[in-house]
């Protein structure tokens, strides 16, 4: 997909809405994505009746007292129901029993890979939202240290998986069995640059700053050093200078290399919400209201991308706990120096939310439902 090619698959062919809905899965349930991705499907107007089964670790005993979704994250918990939702082993056998039509991955990444393969094999379609399947390039997916039991078949799926960002590909995400859902970082800085790169407007001899910052979550569940309270608390530090992995899904998705474009990630003292600081120069003197027209254009038709006009420009309390990316922009009065501003919930529009999304797509149905 070349610059000028960034696809705006709004309104093309849709496959017919299924009346029937897919039977579904979680896997890493114990995890803040899971966690999210089962509030988001359990309470989906579509999935009445067809709760999805989630799991827990291969392996794991029956009998250890955590077994039910409301142990571990209690705000799930049902009203007079302790044990409305169980979490089962993660098993192939009982994936295929449940009659498992789209399998939900939100584990670490090389769990992600050794399972995806397994899953396409019993004809079970993956929404993965770990960084697995994300990038086409080896030398981008380096960064991983992916190990693959069979490498040609991993090599023949990881050409087929579609980047998970519905608003760049809608169309291929209709019809895909294997959806490698975007890092949180990466839908915020592609959200906002996208339409500007496809309207050939940006200047990349100048280069581009994204400067980005995201609340702990993003770091999941277990504990290290920098994200323990002391660390994180009253602090703002900038990590992965030059090195973080999100890199790669900018350089492949806006087709721009390593020279025209520096992020730096930061770590902000909150739970969760990111906020990216995007600074260009524009080819040429353009007015506010052209930006707006491209920016506007662009996302007519994506109900979860909220366009703030100028001079209001997007907060992370305005986006904690929704599936909507804000954008907003502010451009100098010079007519060339343009900041861009993009803030989504990690846990949600930057993983699970975005994954129900695709889950939306696949199935026929507006990508919004479910998520509003
Ligand atoms: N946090 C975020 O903002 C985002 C996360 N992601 C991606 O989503 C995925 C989940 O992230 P997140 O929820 O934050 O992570 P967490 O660390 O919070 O949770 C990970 C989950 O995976 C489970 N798990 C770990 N190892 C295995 C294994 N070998 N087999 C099966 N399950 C395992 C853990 O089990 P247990 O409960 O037993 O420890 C836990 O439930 C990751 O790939 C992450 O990169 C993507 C975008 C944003
Ligand atoms: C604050 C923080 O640590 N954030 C995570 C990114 C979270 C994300 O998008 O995850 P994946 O690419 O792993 O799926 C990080 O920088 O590694």
């Amino acid at each position: 997909m070349a610059n000028s090619t960034i696809s705006m698959t709004n309104v093309l062919e849709q496959p017919a809405a299924r009346t029937t809905a897919p039977r579904t899965a979680i896997a890493g349930i114990g995890g803040y994505a899971g966690g999210e991705l089962a509030r988001l499907l359990l309470h989906h107007p579509r999935l009445r009746g067809n709760a999805p089964t989630l799991l827990g670790r291969a392996g794991e005993p029956e009998s250890t007292s955590l077994h039910y979704l409301e142990d571990i994250h209690p705000q799930l918990a049902v009203a007079g129901d302790q044990h409305a939702h169980p979490i089962l082993p993660f098993s192939w056998n009982r994936i295929t029993d449940t009659g498992t039509e789209v399998l939900f991955l939100a584990t670490p990444h090389e769990q992600s890979r050794e399972w995806v393969p397994q899953a396409i094999e019993r004809g079970i379609k993956v929404i993965d939202l770990s960084g697995a399947w994300r990038l086409q390039h080896h030398t981008n997916r380096a960064v991983y240290k992916l190990k693959d039991a069979n490498a040609d078949h991993a090599a023949q799926l990881q050409q087929e998986a579609v980047y998970g960002c519905p608003e760049l590909h809608r169309d291929e995400i209709r019809n895909a069995r294997l959806v490698a859902n975007p890092g949180c970082y990466a839908t915020s800085i592609l959200l906002a640059l996208a339409p500007l790169l496809q309207a050939e407007l940006v200047d990349l001899e100048h280069g581009i700053i994204c400067d980005a910052k995201s609340g702990v979550s993003g770091a999941g569940k277990a504990p290290t050093a920098k994200t323990h309270f002391m660390h994180a608390a009253d602090n703002l530090s900038a990590y992965a200078v030059f090195g973080h992995r999100h890199t790669g899904e900018l350089l492949e998705q806006l087709h721009i290399t390593s020279d025209q474009i520096q992020f730096t990630p930061h770590l902000l003292p909150i739970p969760r919400g990111i906020l990216s600081t995007i600074y260009l120069r524009l080819k040429t003197k353009t007015e506010a209201a052209a930006i707006t027209t491209v920016l506007q254009n662009f996302y007519q038709h994506s109900p979860l991308v909220r366009l703030r006009n100028t001079p209001h420009l997007p907060e992370i309390q305005h986006i904690v706990r929704t599936n909507f990316c804000d954008l907003g922009f502010a451009l100098a009065a010079d007519g060339n120096r343009l900041i861009l501003v993009s803030c989504l919930d990690n846990l949600l529009k930057g993983a699970s939310g975005q994954a129900v999304q695709n889950l939306n797509l696949m199935c026929g149905w507006n990508e919004e439902e479910g998520l509003l």
